[in-house]
């Protein structure tokens, strides 16, 4: 099948590397030059595992190709996918501009029949209105369909998910554009969940909001155990073992973030009151995110109440691990409040260093390492579970002024900490300060 995407962001390039490994033709189409000749040479715009060695072997194997221009982008296109972004407007609800702009484009550059295909997270309705805006503008003679065929991939492990979903979403008006969206996605092995449009729209939306409210739920028990002295890894092991709760996303922490669910729960709350509907229980998952995000810097001001002058080390800056993603990552509010306190900050993060300097107040400054961040620091604050971060040598922390260490993931053990001597604050367990010693015999 000839396809073409629109879009080569996160799930854009994702969408069209998947799709050229299985064996379609796809050509994918971005207004930005720098990216498209990034991608001309085989060179991946974003981090993420397995996606440039997959899309070189396709450049490679003439099943794959970017291009700025949308007249050739789109020529003999079977089927079109639309991947822009949706981001939020200042009043939480989704930004259509793009959406809107992408259905311009196709509607003023195809000269042939077309399924269109909507893979951007889009309110319930949008299809409607991408096929009245390609309608209205495109060539009479011709005729298209709009299918809504939501993406549920996580960064960090997009290409595996893209291979090993759960489910492929498809949401059409007619059994003919259904199928055809089916034959594309059969050789992924996914299983295919059919449905009308309005439901695939929602789907999307309500399954984010529903792993939202999971981590809501599982951070507020975290602070509800701090006060009792329950351990939380302890009690989510315990609730994951009933298979209808289900141990995933049940990972206290400081908060999600990235690109989707602070959006995407937003927008939802929005939609719902459109149609005049007070989303409580989503408000209040949003709500206890915003609080998470800050209790870091509140456990930090327990132990170092004034923080001007102290160098304070903030290990892993990415929304979460195997990401070089920043958008809406605690550590952009945890840096600007450390240095609004006056502290010097030192960052290091494996991969979105680069991303990060763009992003951060320009008083961050940035270590080459783990061990060149907390060298001399009088606290590390850890926001991101990278492998390299769970992994350090404990004994290392003793190159601090104090070994503090104030740990948003909960990437150690409470025995392995303490038998470092280390003072550990961490989400939902108790505080470890003291050295173990062995038992008398
Ligand atoms: N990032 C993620 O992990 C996931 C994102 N989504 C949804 O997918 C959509 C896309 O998200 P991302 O890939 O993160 O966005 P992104 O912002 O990383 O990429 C969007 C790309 O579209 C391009 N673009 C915008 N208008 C264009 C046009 N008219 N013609 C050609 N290119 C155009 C931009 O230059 C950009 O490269 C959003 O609706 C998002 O909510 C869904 C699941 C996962
Ligand atoms: O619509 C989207 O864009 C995507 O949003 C999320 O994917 P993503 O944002 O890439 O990453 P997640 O692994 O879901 O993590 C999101 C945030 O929640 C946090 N999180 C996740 C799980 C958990 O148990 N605890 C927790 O704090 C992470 O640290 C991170 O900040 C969803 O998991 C995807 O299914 C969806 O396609």
């Amino acid at each position: 099948m000839k396809i073409s995407v629109i879009g080569t962001g996160y799930v854009g390039l994702v969408t069209g590397v998947s799709l050229s490994e299985i064996g379609h033709h796809v050509t994918c189409i971005d207004v930005n030059q720098d990216k498209v000749a990034k991608m001309q040479q085989g060179i991946s715009p974003i981090y993420e595992p397995g996606l440039s060695e997959m899309m070189t072997k396709n450049i490679n194997e003439n099943r794959l190709s970017f291009t700025t221009d949308h007249r050739q982008g789109l020529k003999h296109s079977d089927v079109i996918y639309i991947a822009v972004g949706t981001p939020e407007n200042h009043d939480g609800s989704a930004d259509m501009s793009y959406v809107i702009q992408a259905a311009r484009d196709i509607a003023e550059n195809i000269q042939q029949n077309v399924i269109v295909v909507t893979k951007s997270t889009v309110p319930v309705g949008t299809n409607d209105m991408i096929k009245q805006t390609i309608q209205s503008h495109m060539a009479a003679n011709l005729q298209m369909e709009v299918v809504s065929n939501p993406e549920f991939l996580k960064e960090g492990s997009a290409i595996h998910d893209s291979f090993h979903g759960d489910r492929i979403v498809i949401g059409a008006e007619s059994e003919y554009a259904s199928n055809v969206i089916e034959q594309i996605n059969q050789p992924f092995g996914v299983p295919i969940f059919k449905t009308d449009i309005k439901s695939a729209e929602m789907i999307k939306y309500a399954s984010n909001a529903f792993l939202a409210t999971k981590i809501s739920f599982i951070n507020e028990i975290s602070n509800i155990c701090e006060l009792l002295g329950a351990n939380i890894e302890n009690v989510s092991t315990g609730m994951g073992l009933d298979q209808r709760i289900g141990s995933q996303f049940l990972k206290a922490g400081i908060g999600y973030g990235g690109s989707c669910f602070p959006k995407d729960t937003k927008a939802l709350i929005q939609i719902a009151g459109n149609v005049e509907y007070e989303f409580e229980l989503l408000k209040g998952v949003v709500n206890v995110n915003k609080k998470q995000q800050g209790i870091l810097i509140g456990k930090l001001n327990d132990c170092l109440p004034i923080l001007t002058g102290k160098r304070i080390a903030v290990l892993g800056l990415a929304f979460k691990p195997n990401t070089d993603d920043m958008r809406e990552s605690a550590s952009i509010r945890v840096t600007e409040e450390l240095i609004k306190q006056g502290a010097h900050v030192i960052a290091y993060d494996p991969i979105a260093m680069g991303n990060a300097k763009s992003i951060l107040n320009p008083l961050v400054e940035y270590a080459d390492s783990i061990e060149e961040a907390i060298a001399d620091s009088e606290a590390a604050l850890i926001l991101t579970d990278w492998d390299e971060i769970k992994n350090i040598e404990l004994a290392l922390f003793k190159t601090m002024k104090k070994p503090l260490v104030i740990d948003g993931r909960n990437c150690f053990s409470l025995e392995a900490v303490e038998s470092n001597g280390i003072e550990y604050h961490s989400i939902g367990r108790p505080v470890a300060t003291k050295v173990i010693e062995a038992a008398p015999i």
